[in-house]
């Protein structure tokens, strides 16, 4: 408790667990799956709590109501980033806007991103979409031997790269430009693990090492193949013209473009936009369908109402954009999967610029602020049943997809808040529609069997923690076409 009082003025934190003199909570922390001690804590200290994690105040938000007053209404001075010397300074060299600051430059990438992937203009992108489901359909039935993670990540890697790049569908099973960042990611997401960076331990280091080329060296190199990635993607794109079916589209490269004529922002700074743009909205959407697929092996009865509804409203051709309204079961299984298992079930943790006041306590500036969003996704009280699968709870009396109730996010749930709420999230939601519109009414999905013809079931709380985002462990799975022809029907035979 001692560790929770006022450590200047008149900062008054909420209380939390006792820690240790100097170290306070930090021995505390388990190396991975946060959320879960932080549930655990919330039911001691009560839904906001804080922690002391070496001398650096800490507040964890667990209910809609404490992200709504903190996190939305307070955004103002609650939509800063920890400033990270390794990946922000030496790595990405105040660059990435994802991790960056809540200032001039973020706006400037969020004015682009929101041009590029605001609700209005994500209705150019449809029918892009729907080949792309057609294409994951054709792969997981000619190729099932790939695991259930290479199937996913190319089809979210090929709908943001089509976006953000214009560029042509990504193969399945070949290295492509997506790869190339992906693989450079791995990079800036451990610098950001806790204890990864000696010199965000020992700030006392940075000019030690920013004024030694010996050893910035490896992030000087990063960096400079980043950018060439980066602006090679980019290049490329402004050069093209984007068309798909009856749909043609500016892509966000264009827009960065345009904002470079302007000189509202350098070409590096736009080209390092749609990179980290591209980096933040690949791995989320595939994590998400791959809880998707694990979900209907496993609830076979879902698949069952989705398929009845699909064979009542679309019958034997796939299902469209057009169909959404018609087919409030599939929209329920969208929202059921983002709740039940978050990507992100930490979000991006937030950090105060300025002191602010919240039911009588009084939160420094610099908190790191972690918005528990798997708490607030597996609250009994607004969830009942947290842990089961269940799209009908979003559903009212009339089989349709009921209100959200207010400050809940229900409309749109583990996308984060405030300012920083994911600029994505349009795009990414009509992604989950089609495509689990489409594989449901295209497949059947089973348990895969073993060598003895026993039933090999996943366990969805085997998961995998990578900093962020939080992966389900690979499972095996099991699909068959509903139709003969199905590939015919879908255009892609
Ligand atoms: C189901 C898929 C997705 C999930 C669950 C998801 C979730 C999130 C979350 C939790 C955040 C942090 C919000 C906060 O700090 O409060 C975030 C940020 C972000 N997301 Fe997404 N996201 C998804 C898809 C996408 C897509 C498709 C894109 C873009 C093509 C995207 C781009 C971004 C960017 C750029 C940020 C950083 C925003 C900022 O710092 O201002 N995301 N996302």
């Amino acid at each position: 408790r001692f560790l929770q009082q006022p450590r200047s003025g008149n900062i008054i934190m909420p209380p939390g667990p006792p820690g240790l003199p100097l170290l306070g909570n930090a021995l505390q922390l388990p190396r991975e799956f946060l959320h879960y001690k932080f549930v655990e804590w919330a039911k001691e200290y009560g839904p906001v709590f804080s922690l002391n994690v070496a001398g650096k105040p800490w507040l964890v938000v667990n209910n809609w109501k404490t992200a709504a007053d903190i996190l939305d209404r307070r955004s103002a001075v609650t939509s800063d980033r920890l400033p990270s010397i390794k990946s922000q300074q030496f790595l990405a060299r105040n660059n990435a806007m994802v991790g960056g600051p809540h200032g001039p430059l973020w706006r400037l990438f969020r004015k682009g991103t929101h041009e590029s992937l605001n609700i209005r203009a994500c209705s150019a992108y449809c029918s892009m979409q729907e080949e792309e489901a057609g294409h994951t359909v054709r792969g997981l039935l000619e190729h099932p031997e790939l695991p259930i993670e290479v199937h996913m990540s190319r089809t979210a890697s090929s709908v943001v790269w089509r976006v953000l790049y214009g560029g042509d569908s990504l193969p399945l099973n070949q290295y492509h430009g997506g790869q190339r960042i992906e693989k450079m990611m791995d990079y800036l997401l451990k610098a950001n693990l806790p204890l990864n960076s000696v010199v965000d331990t020992f700030p006392f280091l940075r000019p030690v090492i920013a004024n030694s080329k010996w050893l910035r060296r490896r992030a000087d190199e990063w960096y400079e193949e980043m950018t060439a990635i980066f602006n090679q993607f980019y290049d490329e794109s402004c050069s093209r013209t984007v068309s798909t079916g009856s749909d043609s589209y500016r892509s966000t490269c264009k827009i960065f473009q345009a904002m470079v004529e302007k000189e509202e922002i350098t070409k590096v700074r736009g080209a390092w936009s749609v990179g980290t743009t591209f980096m933040a909205g690949q791995d989320t959407t595939a994590t998400q369908m791959r809880w998707f697929v694990q979900a209907m092996m496993l609830y076979p009865e879902v698949a069952k109402k989705a398929h009845e509804e699909l064979d009542r409203v679309v019958r034997d051709r796939p299902p469209t954009f057009g169909d959404r309204e018609n087919l409030p079961y599939i929209q329920a299984v969208v929202k059921e999967v983002l709740r039940w298992r978050p990507s992100a079930p930490l979000s991006i943790p937030h950090y105060s610029s300025e002191e602010f006041e919240y039911n009588g306590y009084v939160i420094p500036k610099g908190t790191f602020i972690l918005d528990n969003i798997w708490a607030t996704l597996h609250d009994p009280e607004l969830y009942p049943d947290p842990s089961t699968f269940n799209p009908s709870r979003f559903l009212d009396e009339h089989g349709q997809v009921r209100a959200a109730p207010l400050d809940t996010h229900d409309d749109l749930l583990g996308f984060g808040h405030g300012r920083r709420v994911c600029p994505g999230k349009d795009l990414a939601v009509n992604s989950m529609y089609i495509l689990i519109a489409t594989l449901l009414w295209a497949l059947e999905f089973k348990l895969p069997v073993d060598e003895s013809g026993k039933e090999v079931v996943p366990d969805p709380m085997e998961m995998v923690d990578i900093f962020i985002a939080v992966h389900p462990k690979s499972f095996k799975f099991n699909v068959a076409p509903r139709f003969p022809d199905v590939l015919e029907r879908l255009g892609v035979s």
